[in-house]
Order: C-alpha cells, then sequence, then structure tokens
C-alpha cells in the first residue's frame, strides 16, 4: 500500500447513518411500527421539528416520577438507540399510572410528539394516547437501583448491565467500530476470511492454549466402558446360572438337614450375591457396543478430532495461506488465552481485528496499520458523538481530544534501539522504571506509555525488535539479531497492535524454527506457503477490546467486552 494512498475520513458512511435523523418524516425502526428514540431526539433540531406527528415508541424507563396529585406521570424512556433519553406524558386518564413508573420498566407507547413547555431542557416531548405494552418491574426486586453502580458491581450483572447508560454507550461503540473496521478494510478490498476458532496449531508459540474436549453423553460413557469391558458372552451366563443353581441346592440341603442357623445365613446371602451377579450379567448382555474405532482408541474427549485441537490464539497463520494467493486479507474474530493474568488488559477471550497484505514489506504494514487506527478515531467522532461526549463526561475528559488527535497526526515511528536508548536516557535524566531498561527487554506496558505518552504525546510505532523476544514467523533482519516486527503504542493503552513482515524465505523460517525450539510437523503446511509461490507479505493484529479502552477512557478492559472471561470468571 504506498504511503498516503488511504483515505482517513469516515465521511462516507457518516452521510448514511445520519440521513434517517435529518429527513422531515419520521423515521420508524426497520421491519417494525416502532420509531426509534434516537430518529426523533439526535435530529439537529432536537426533534422539535417533528411536533404534532403521531408515533409509536417502546423502551424502558429510566426514570419515573408521578406529579399534579398523580394526575400524570413523566418518564424518562431510552431504547439504547442513542444516549439520550425521550421524555414522556402519560394522563392517569390513559392508564393506571402506578406500574408505569419504577425504573426498569418497559413500556411501548403511541403518541403524539409535542413542543415542550418554553424553559425546559427537551426540544421535543411525548404525549401518550395509549399505553400498548406494560413489562412491569418489582422496584423492591430490582438489582439495578436508580443510584449511581460501579462497573464493578455491575461485573456481577453481566445480563442486566446493558441496561445502563455506560454498558449500553459502550456497546455502541462497540458496533461503530466492527462497522468502521469492515469499512476500512472492504473500502480497500481487503476479502473477509473467517479464519477457524478450533486449531491444531499454536501461532505465538507461548503454549498459552484452551485445549478442546468434548463433553461426554450418557451413551458415549457406556460405549466407552463397553469397550473396555465387553459384554458377558453366553458361556458367561451359562456360568452364572450354574452357579445359583448349585447355591440354591447347598441352601435347600442345608435347610433340610436342619443345619446350623448361621450356616443357612451364610449360604443365604451368597445365594444371592450369585442371583444379583446374573441379574448384571443379563442386563449387560443386552448392550451392544458401538464399532470400535479403527486405531482402538476410545478417549472420546481428547479424539473427535484425531488430535489435540486448541481454541485460536490468533488467525494469522490461517489467513497468511489466503493472503498468499488472494493478496489483501483480513479476519476478525475472537481469540483466546489462557493467560493466568489478572489485569485489566487481558482478557481470556477478546477479539482481533488481523489484515494481512501479500507484496507488501514492514512499511506498507506500519502505513496501513497508521491509516486504519485513523479511521477508527474519525468514524467515532463522526457518528458516535454523542456517546463520546457522554464518555467525556463520565470517565475521561481528554477522550475526544486524544481521538482529534490521533486522527489528524502522523505516528511516530522509532527503532526498537532508538526506543531502548530514549528509556536508557529518561533513567539517566532521573526518571524511575519498575523494570530495568536494557537492549533485549520486552517493552513493559510502563515503557510503552513513557515513550506515548510523556516523550512524544502521540502514538509511537517501535519497528525492528530483537528476534529473541518475538516469534518464529517474524522476517529476519540483515542484521541477524531482529526482525521486522512492529506494535503500535497508544496513549493511555500502550501497545494496541502488533505485527511484522512475515519471514517468507523457505531456508531461513524452517531454521527459525528448528532455533526455537518448535517441532516442524505441525508447521509443514505453514512452510508449504514458503514452497510454493512465496511472496513477501506482512500483517497486523488490533486488540479490539484495546482500541475501545483508548477511544472511551474506561480503565478496566472488563468493562468494554459484553460477557468478559477471565480467571475464575465465564458468567453466562
Ligand atoms: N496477526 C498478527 O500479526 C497478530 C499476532 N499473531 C499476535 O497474536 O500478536
Amino acid at each position: 500500500m504506498a504511503d498516503g494512498s488511504v483515505s482517513l475520513s469516515g465521511q462516507l458512511a457518516a452521510t448514511t447513518l445520519h440521513e434517517a435523523v435529518s429527513s422531515s418524516e419520521v423515521a420508524k425502526a426497520e421491519f417494525s411500527d416502532r420509531v426509534p428514540i434516537r430518529s426523533v431526539v439526535s435530529r439537529p433540531d432536537g426533534g422539535a421539528g417533528l411536533a404534532g406527528h403521531r408515533v409509536r415508541i417502546g423502551g424502558w424507563v429510566k426514570t419515573g416520577r408521578k406529579a399534579d396529585k398523580d394526575a400524570f406521570a413523566f418518564l424518562e424512556l431510552n431504547d439504547g438507540s442513542c444516549p439520550a433519553n425521550l421524555q414522556v406524558i402519560v394522563d392517569a386518564s390513559v392508564s393506571d399510572l402506578s406500574p408505569l413508573v419504577p425504573t426498569g420498566t418497559c413500556i411501548a407507547v403511541d403518541g403524539v410528539l409535542k413542543l415542550p413547555p418554553a424553559g425546559t431542557k427537551q426540544k421535543v416531548e411525548l404525549r401518550v394516547e395509549k399505553v400498548v405494552h406494560v413489562g412491569p418491574v418489582d422496584p423492591a426486586k430490582y438489582p439495578l437501583p436508580k443510584t449511581r453502580l460501579t462497573l464493578e458491581f455491575l461485573r456481577d450483572f453481566v445480563h442486566l448491565r446493558p441496561r445502563t447508560n455506560t454498558i449500553s454507550a459502550v456497546a455502541r461503540l462497540r458496533n461503530a467500530l466492527a462497522y468502521a473496521t469492515h469499512t476500512f478494510f472492504q473500502k480497500h478490498r481487503f476479502l473477509y476470511v473467517h479464519t477457524p476458532i478450533i486449531t491444531t496449531s499454536d501461532c505465538e508459540g507461548a503454549g498459552e492454549m484452551f485445549q478442546v474436549t468434548t463433553l461426554i453423553s450418557e451413551a458415549d460413557k457406556l460405549e466407552k466402558d463397553l469397550i473396555k469391558n465387553p459384554p458377558p458372552s453366553a458361556a458367561d451366563i451359562e456360568a452364572a446360572q450354574l452357579l445359583v443353581k448349585e447355591k440354591g441346592e447347598v441352601v435347600a440341603q442345608l435347610k433340610s438337614a436342619k443345619a446350623k442357623k448361621e450356616d443357612i445365613n451364610a449360604s443365604v446371602a451368597e445365594l444371592k450375591k450369585e442371583k444379583e451377579n446374573l441379574a448384571k450379567l443379563e442386563e449387560r448382555s443386552k448392550l451392544k457396543p458401538g464399532i470400535p474405532r479403527k486405531d482402538g482408541k476410545i478417549d472420546y474427549g481428547l479424539d473427535f478430532f484425531a488430535r489435540q485441537a486448541f481454541l485460536t490464539v490468533s488467525g494469522q497463520l490461517q489467513v497468511e495461506s489466503y493472503a498468499c494467493c488472494l493478496s489483501s486479507v483480513y479476519t476478525f474474530g475472537p481469540t483466546f488465552r489462557a493467560e493466568h493474568s489478572h489485569t485489566s488488559r487481558h482478557l481470556a477471550e477478546f477479539w482481533m481485528v488481523e489484515p494481512e497484505i501479500a507484496f507488501a514489506e514492514l512499511k506498507d504494514d506500519m502505513n496501513c496499520a497508521e491509516a486504519y487506527v485513523r479511521f477508527l478515531c474519525q468514524w467515532l467522532l463522526d457518528n458516535c458523538f454523542d456517546d463520546m461526549e457522554f464518555m467525556a463526561d463520565k470517565f475521561d475528559k481528554t477522550c475526544i481530544e486524544r481521538l482529534r488527535m490521533v486522527a489528524s497526526t502522523p505516528f511516530e515511528r522509532i527503532s526498537y534501539t532508538e526506543a531502548v536508548e530514549l528509556l536508557e536516557e529518561a533513567v539517566k535524566g532521573g526518571r524511575k522504571f519498575e523494570n530495568k531498561v536494557e537492549w533485549g527487554i520486552d517493552l513493559a506496558s510502563e515503557h510503552e506509555r513513557y515513550l506515548t505518552e510523556v516523550k512524544f504525546q502521540k502514538p509511537v510505532i517501535v519497528y525492528n525488535y530483537p528476534k529473541d523476544i518475538k516469534a518464529f514467523y517474524m522476517r529476519l533482519n540483515d542484521d541477524s539479531k531482529t526482525v521486522a516486527a512492529m506494535d503500535v503504542l497508544v496513549p493511555k493503552v500502550g501497545e494496541l497492535i502488533g505485527g511484522s513482515q512475515r519471514e517468507e524465505r523457505y531456508d531461513v523460517i524452517q531454521q527459525r524454527i528448528k532455533d526455537m525450539g518448535l517441532p516442524i510437523e505441525p508447521y509443514e503446511w505453514y512452510l508449504d506457503l514458503r514452497r510454493y509461490g512465496t511472496v513477501k507479505h506482512c500483517g497486523f493484529g488490533l486488540g479490539f477490546e484495546r482500541m475501545l479502552l483508548f477511544a472511551t477512557g474506561i480503565e478496566n478492559i472488563r468493562d468494554v467486552i459484553p460477557f468478559p472471561r477471565y480467571p475464575g470468571r465465564a458468567d453466562l
């Protein structure tokens, strides 16, 4: 990709998104008679121009109160289509008001949009003519009271927390970033490739993978057991029947000879045991095991795929096989790491955006990464300004400024060696780091944040890392000490993107795999990409949740993914 060829504007889609709210008609939701609250209150005139329109609105009550001696109820209604609420007024002659006011109640109403009395904040309100649905809430039991709730508290209610202003704003921003991601890559003619979730390759070679096993059903358990312990043969049954007969005769003899009571009891007990055994054998003889596998293995848990399988840590290796014939591709999906990290930056399940470009080198990779990140920032400014204002107000006053700065500022680019020199200078100047600074270290988050927040005050791309701290697939530089890797570091978050030019030379990569002590066999297919029609190519991975942290200013990564998974936690 040539320098500067990438458009940074999100304008194209901005037009489409805003069309609905600027027309003089009331825009209904697709496939429904309902008018989303966004189509009323997010118009440039705040909805005033729609006064007089009759609409159906549905939503959940944020706050509700009765007024004028219970003659009216004022309800702040939100339907998730935008951060703003619509004020809804219900007359006691229209409906029983008490069930409508508790926070969390769902209502659908038909009514007329009216201009509110002068001096009120909102530009339009809804006078209800008919209540068409009520989903009531018992306020004594509702787990999310109106008081301000911490994000930590809300993690115990992952199914209810999207009802809060914060988590619903995160959901809209997440959606916008996903849409922007597809828009960016599609605009640049990248093909979206679905890479597998279940895999047998460990892309990063770090071994932090979740293993996939199958749940064994009762039927499978039985079958497994029967293969290990085959059902009794006819001869086994006959032998057991004989034993029952013999023991029965012994008991009969003892009884007729009026033997000692203990002897009779002992023989009756033995007879009972043999009868039970016979019954079990007869029962088991009716069972039929399935056909044993050819390889004679019976461990259903691990053998579904005939080899050990794992959840993917990255779609990179597989997407490379598509880049090496379809040229520009990307994948975007969930990835998994079984790291025992309890930090606010790690999740066991997170989403990654991974483009891969053929006929391209490290410089092109950096150009693409920079253009993509700047596009995302511009997109949020163009399409989600209301949600960004909410974030600025609630979490981080500087988040809008940060987006503007990134969207409009070229990133700094420095080599790893230069980065270490800058950090060493900082140490000499009196700056304290917890982690030591010397050539060969992996940059710690405090180092990354120093570079982006203190030294350059903008995103920094660090490239050409020591080969010993990077993965086997990265292209060895001519100095034989470094590889053509690059990380995009941003203020607030640190590493947002990791990428590299891939080693396309068959002999070199084969040697690298060996030198790193990795087995060759699982990578044979990957080596085929170099054996047949090899090409220079590069790619990167953007941590989708980290982009959300960067954009919103939210501190903990567990709050920017709908259902966070981390050690000890996999709710729902
Ligand atoms: N696609 C990439 O380059 C991302 C890389 N495989 C990682 O997991 O960091």
